[in-house]
């Protein structure tokens, strides 16, 4: 059976990635709404009802219109949003968060696409927090760079008119309430709020994600091997995991950390750094905020819905 797909907010800058990544796919028909309908609520109701799993690319509360849309039992949706992510009817949709999400997923009618900037601290937090190496308690802070397409078409625009003006590095959400802050807490499964500090670059895609460890509040000291073992053992466990561990180095620096170097992909690659002797850490991320942040791991879900081998649909 060829599954119907329809991407609400298609012509976005998640949405378009979408449909590039569906393109030439034989087991998919994609429904698309004719340009001058995209936003006219009857026809959208239309497709959505049509469809058999209906992609959410929109602002939260566009989202929320759309599932309100939603009259059958049949269709079953993936948001990109804000919207869902911390509903408990919703499915998270950070397939490698542990060994029973990505089952969890692929039998869910609702899942919540993961947040570009929660991907990163889940993917190195909750290792250690399910090893019991980091205690839930832990008071943990978060930070890094991403492109300027995670701020989708209007940050896109503001880049891209100003030639000499963007600014380089602009760090953010300095009020500590980002609204990825709640999914960021209740997956990594810690006690209290990560204070995050988010940056944009002028570079259009990809991020570097930073968590810095202070081991020596710990109990019970970790070496940075057994950081990195902990972490590796996770995903060494995960089924079609889209994230790779890198071996344990010791060195200063390595381009490997640039942010870029994963665009066009759905891969993240995590990172171990440590000094013993002093007691500090940093768990770091490189992943595409347009890929794995969206529209890699959209794909990734849709795929696990539909029961299609992850690997050679995410080819596409
Ligand atoms: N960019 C990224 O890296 C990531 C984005 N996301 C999330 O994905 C969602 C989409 O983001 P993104 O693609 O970046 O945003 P964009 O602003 O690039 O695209 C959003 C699209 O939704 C359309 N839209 C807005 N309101 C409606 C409506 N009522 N009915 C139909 N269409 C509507 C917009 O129309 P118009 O073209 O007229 O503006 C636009 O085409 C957001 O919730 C975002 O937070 C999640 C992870 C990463
Ligand atoms: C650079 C930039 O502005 N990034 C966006 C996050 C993009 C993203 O992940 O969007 P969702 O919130 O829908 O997940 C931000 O920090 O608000």
């Amino acid at each position: 059976m060829v599954a119907k797909i329809f991407i609400d907010g298609e012509a976005g800058t998640t949405g378009l990635q979408i449909r590039e990544r569906l393109a030439g796919r034989r087991d998919l028909e994609v429904l698309s709404i004719a340009a001058d309908k995209r936003k006219d609520q009857d026809e959208r109701k239309r497709l959505l009802n049509a469809a058999d799993v209906a992609i959410l690319c929109l602002p939260d509360d566009a989202a929320k219109q759309s599932v309100s849309l939603i009259e059958n039992d049949s269709t079953r949706v993936i948001d990109a949003s804000t919207a869902f992510r911390v509903d408990p009817n919703w499915v998270y949709g950070f397939a490698e968060m542990d060994k029973g999400q990505s089952d969890a997923i692929a039998n869910a009618r609702f899942v919540a696409n993961p947040g570009c900037w929660p991907q990163g601290l889940i993917g190195t937090v909750r290792p250690l927090i399910d090893a019991g190496i980091l205690p839930t308690s832990h008071p943990v802070s978060y930070n890094g760079i991403s492109g300027y397409t995670g701020g989708g078409k209007q940050m896109i625009a503001e880049y891209e008119a100003a030639s000499e003006g963007a600014s380089h590095f602009m760090p953010y959400g300095l009020t500590f309430q980002h609204k990825h802050v709640p999914e960021m807490t209740r997956y990594t499964k810690l006690d209290s709020a990560p204070l995050f500090v988010p940056s944009v670059g002028d570079f259009a895609q990809g991020m570097t994600t930073f968590v810095p460890l202070q081991l020596g509040q710990l109990g019970k000291v970790p070496s940075g091997k057994e950081l990195h073992a902990a972490i590796a053992d996770h995903y060494a466990g995960i089924k079609d995991s889209f994230v790779t561990v890198a071996p344990y180095q010791e060195i200063a620096k390595t381009p490997v950390l640039d942010p870029q170097v994963h665009n066009d992909t759905n891969t993240m690659t995590l990172h171990v750094f440590a000094n013993d002797a002093r007691a500090q850490a940093v768990l770091v991320a490189v992943y595409d905020n347009l890929g794995k942040g969206a529209s890699g791991a959209a794909v990734q879900n849709l795929n696990l819905m539909l029961g299609v081998s992850a690997r050679e649909s995410l080819a596409a």
